[in-house]
């Protein structure tokens, strides 16, 4: 029988999910684990990576089973992963050395307060498309090599690795015979030069990070190897990796130099593609590999924002004013506006375009009268306000009109944001039949490889349009409400 499926692997930051996917890029199947999130201090944030591997194939066994397939149904498997999140671990034993550092810790920004004051900065942006900041990989690799005892000492000796998420679970579903990453991930690490397509031999050596430590550099889509037969009974060919932003671009099928996507998850994270060409960033925005294929690396530029859909989990689990993140659309429709209350979820500091590792959440404006629902919406708007500041660098940078937003993540769901995000940046929305773009993504590029699909043209056909949100606010009203926000963020930085 013909092998009918993909199944990719989605290990985002709260939860890791597997999901089945058809030649039409319907999904067949869906699995999800939430994992632990570990706050050992303020600004610090880890996850486990055993329990990250046990969620993960777990959730992989679960989709396929669940509608009653075998693995000799799945043609292959791709992964994309939350980006940066950094783990080490014993090549001899494969156990971790250390909890995986995620890309929202804030430990290391002294760490790289300090290489910004040595005068890197420059380099760094040139060679590596980055803005010196504790999101990327290379400070939490330095910092677990300092920090944990023994762990350099072993380093040197060879016997650890290091990886980001992909990395860890390549190393894992093939029992340890592959270490490898791929274009995408590297280019988040801080350590990886964009334009020679090389580990940043310089950057390793003022960071003193052995290269031993470091994965193999892959493209995104081509066969690596095989799964380890103990795990599904049988081996299954491993033949995508990105990042899960990357592979949302993917997914998103913005193919075309120009075309945008954002991603409303626990961050936001909007990417442009940018063809072939390494744009410069004048407003804030980073330089990343959008995807290495057939031979070829193509480029974006992107603007992170670090809390969008972690701010309505704070709600839920910290305020614990909503039950369920769905429950904020609902309680934010109930007023006509946020009573003058405006909410900054810098939680870990601002990302693009304001990179202030400092920076903390506020919520500034309160008066007698403001009451739940002002804040829950609020919260909301931020997730729009912070969009239309990435935007508006990305519109800087590159002169493009951007009259339509294609939108994903478990956010877009909401129709309020939707709605105002559309209103505030005076663009259409658009959101696809399927919104699990990044797994969809990762399974075109693992299907691709394994010519499951021939063409990205026979890719094209799958698409079609869920929802659309039109603009309807007053030009006065949408200058009013961002001149406030604007206002609310300076009140944010530089704080911690
Ligand atoms: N209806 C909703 N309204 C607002 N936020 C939502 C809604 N549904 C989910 N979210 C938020 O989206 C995030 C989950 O989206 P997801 O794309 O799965 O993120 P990730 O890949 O980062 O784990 C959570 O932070 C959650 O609070
Ligand atoms: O797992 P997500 O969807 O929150 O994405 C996280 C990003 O990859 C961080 O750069």
């Amino acid at each position: 029988m013909s092998k009918r499926y993909i199944l990719a692997l989605d290990q985002g930051t709260t939860s890791s999910r597997a999901i089945l996917f058809d030649k039409k890029g319907n999904i067949i199947s869906l699995s999800q684990k939430e994992f632990t999130q570990i706050y050992p201090h303020p600004g610090w944030i880890e996850h486990n990576p055993e329990e990250i591997w046990k969620t993960q194939i777990e959730a992989a066994k679960e989709a396929i089973q669940k509608v009653g397939l075998s693995p000799s149904d799945i043609a292959s498997i791709g992964i994309t992963n939350q980006r940066e999140t950094t783990v080490l671990w014993d090549k001899n034993t494969g156990r971790s050395v250390y909890n995986a550092i995620v890309w929202q810790c804030r430990r290391t920004a002294d760490l790289c307060d300090k290489i910004k004051a040595a005068g890197l900065s420059d380099y760094i942006r040139e060679n590596t498309g980055l803005i010196v900041d504790a999101y990327f990989s290379a400070t939490k690799i330095k910092w677990i090599l300092d920090n944990i005892e023994g762990v350099r000492q072993r380093a040197e000796k060879g016997d650890i690795l290091f990886g980001n998420i992909d990395s860890w679970l390549v190393w894992k579903l093939t029992g340890g015979k592959l270490h490898i990453t791929d274009y995408t991930n590297a280019s988040r690490t801080m350590l990886f030069n964009i334009k020679s397509l090389k580990w940043d031999e310089n950057l390793l050596k003022e960071l003193n990070i052995p290269s031993s430590i470091l994965p193999e550099v892959r493209q995104s889509s081509e066969i690596y190897g095989n799964t380890d037969k103990e795990l599904f009974g049988e081996e299954i060919p491993i033949s995508g990796i990105a990042g899960d932003q990357q592979s949302a671009l993917f997914g998103q099928l913005c193919f075309q130099e120009g075309m945008v996507k954002n991603t409303y998850g626990t961050g936001c994270f909007m990417l442009m593609n940018t063809g072939d060409k390494i744009v410069k960033s004048q407003s804030g925005l980073i330089t990343t590999i959008a995807w290495g294929i057939d031979n070829k690396v193509e480029y974006a530029i992107e603007g992170s924002i670090f809390s969008a859909g972690a701010a309505v989990q704070w709600l839920r689990d910290e305020l614990k004013i909503i039950h369920d993140a769905a429950d904020s659309d609902y309680f934010a429709s109930k007023v006509d506006d946020t009573n003058g209350v405006y909410l900054v979820p810098a939680f870990t500091g601002l990302g693009a375009p304001y990179w202030d590792m400092h920076a903390r959440g506020i919520i500034v404006g309160l008066t007698r009268g403001v009451n739940r629902n002002h804040i829950i919406r609020a919260t909301l708007e931020s997730i729009a306000y912070q969009t239309k500041d990435v935007i508006d660098a990305m519109i800087n940078d590159s002169e493009i009109n951007l009259t339509t937003l294609r939108a994903d993540g478990g956010a877009a769901s909401n129709n309020f944001l939707m709605q105002f995000q559309s209103d505030i940046l005076n663009a259409n929305i658009e959101i696809p039949e399927v919104t699990e773009t990044t797994a969809l993504g990762v399974a075109y590029l693992a299907g691709l490889a394994v010519d499951f699909w021939k063409s990205k043209g026979e890719i094209v056909q799958n698409w079609g349009i869920n929802r659309k949100f039109k603009p309807m606010m007053t030009p006065k009203m949408r200058e009013k409400l961002y001149a406030g926000w604007k206002k609310a963020v300076e009140r944010s930085k530089s704080w911690a």
